[in-house]
């Protein structure tokens, strides 16, 4: 493995009975990234971090973390790695400063300064019991203690699941933070499209256990184009468009929006001898446009990283 991939599966597959929820997946995460793992409901993404956390034995394939394959990673390894998958434990009867006296008593490297900071942002309050404390409280403990723990690389899945938009800021700020040095590495499950596009600047998209897109934020933001089309008529019925996600009428305009655009795309639409304005769209936009598209059939998986 390059010492730059903290993460690299090849054909990454696991099976449930004869329904297979993660196939071929080729996947890297580069180190000191922050990539944003995105998909709908049941598109694979818990069960392809439980397999490169060594949770789940994968049906085929390989995954390795930190250059160890995942069935096999030792104590050292694990310490290198920070997870928030299934909740981190808390003793419910400890106060959230003996958290940190504990977190500190039980790790190798901890640092206890930015656990404090973590906890400040949550708005906690040091003295609280964990079990007089919210879910997204607990949350925030959580995260403080995986963080305090210095990892090289934080796992979280939808760590922002039940957090108020104060808490999903501090969140948020944390992760941002710790990756900013620049050789820690993020890979973020999440459904909250803002909260990825402000902290990564990676993004893999799963579609039923495929990788779609595996690629650097800006990068896909350019892949899907959109114009706003004069006419009665729709234009996309009498000019055919590779890579078309929709058309759909604003009274009697048009609005066009395409996947996997590029030079050849913006020069078909302008021999289409139509009033066409090209419109800004958003990485949320972006997004949808690929899900749309992957669930009325079209076949366009792309593969590994690019
Ligand atoms: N232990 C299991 N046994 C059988 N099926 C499972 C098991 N774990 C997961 N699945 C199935 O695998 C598919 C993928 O689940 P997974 O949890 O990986 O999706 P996900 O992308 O994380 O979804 P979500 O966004 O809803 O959390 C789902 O259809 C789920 O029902």
């Amino acid at each position: 493995m390059p010492d730059s991939a903290v993460v690299r599966t090849q054909r990454l597959t696991r099976y449930f009975g004869c329904h297979a929820v993660v196939r071929d997946l080729d996947f890297v995460v580069p180190r000191g990234s922050v990539v944003g793992l995105l998909g709908l409901n049941g598109a694979g993404k818990t069960t392809t971090i439980r397999m490169l956390l060594g949770f789940l034995d994968p049906t085929r394939g390989t995954c390795e973390v930190l250059g160890t394959d995942s069935r096999h990673l030792t104590p050292q390894t694990r310490c290198r790695i920070g997870h928030t998958v299934e909740g981190h434990f808390l003793y419910p009867w400890m106060r959230v400063r003996e958290c940190e006296r504990f977190g500190r008593e039980t790790h190798r490297s901890w640092d206890g300064s930015l656990f404090e900071r973590s906890v400040r942002r949550f708005g906690l309050d040091a003295e609280a019991k964990v079990s007089w404390l919210s879910r997204g409280q607990r949350a925030g403990v959580s995260l403080a203690s995986t963080l305090a723990a210095d990892p090289e690389l934080l796992i979280l899945d939808d760590p922002a699941l039940g957090l108020d938009p104060v808490s999903r800021r501090a969140l948020n700020e944390t992760i941002v933070e710790f990756s900013e040095s620049g050789d820690r590495t993020v890979l973020l499950s999440s459904h909250l499209l803002d909260d990825v596009e402000r902290v990564a600047d990676r993004v893999a998209l799963m579609v039923d256990g495929r990788m779609l897109v595996d690629t650097a934020l800006d990068e896909f933001r350019g892949r899907v184009a959109a114009w706003v089309i004069d006419g009665d008529e729709d234009p996309t019925r009498e000019h055919s468009m590779p890579g078309l996600v929709h058309c759909r009428s604003l009274g009697n305009r048009w609005h066009v929006t395409v996947a996997d655009a590029d030079e050849k795309t913006r020069q078909a639409i302008e021999q289409w001898n139509v009033n066409a304005e090209s419109v800004e769209v958003s990485f949320e936009d972006a997004v949808l446009a690929y899900l749309s598209r992957s669930r009325v059939g079209h076949s366009f998986y792309t593969g590994a990283a690019s």
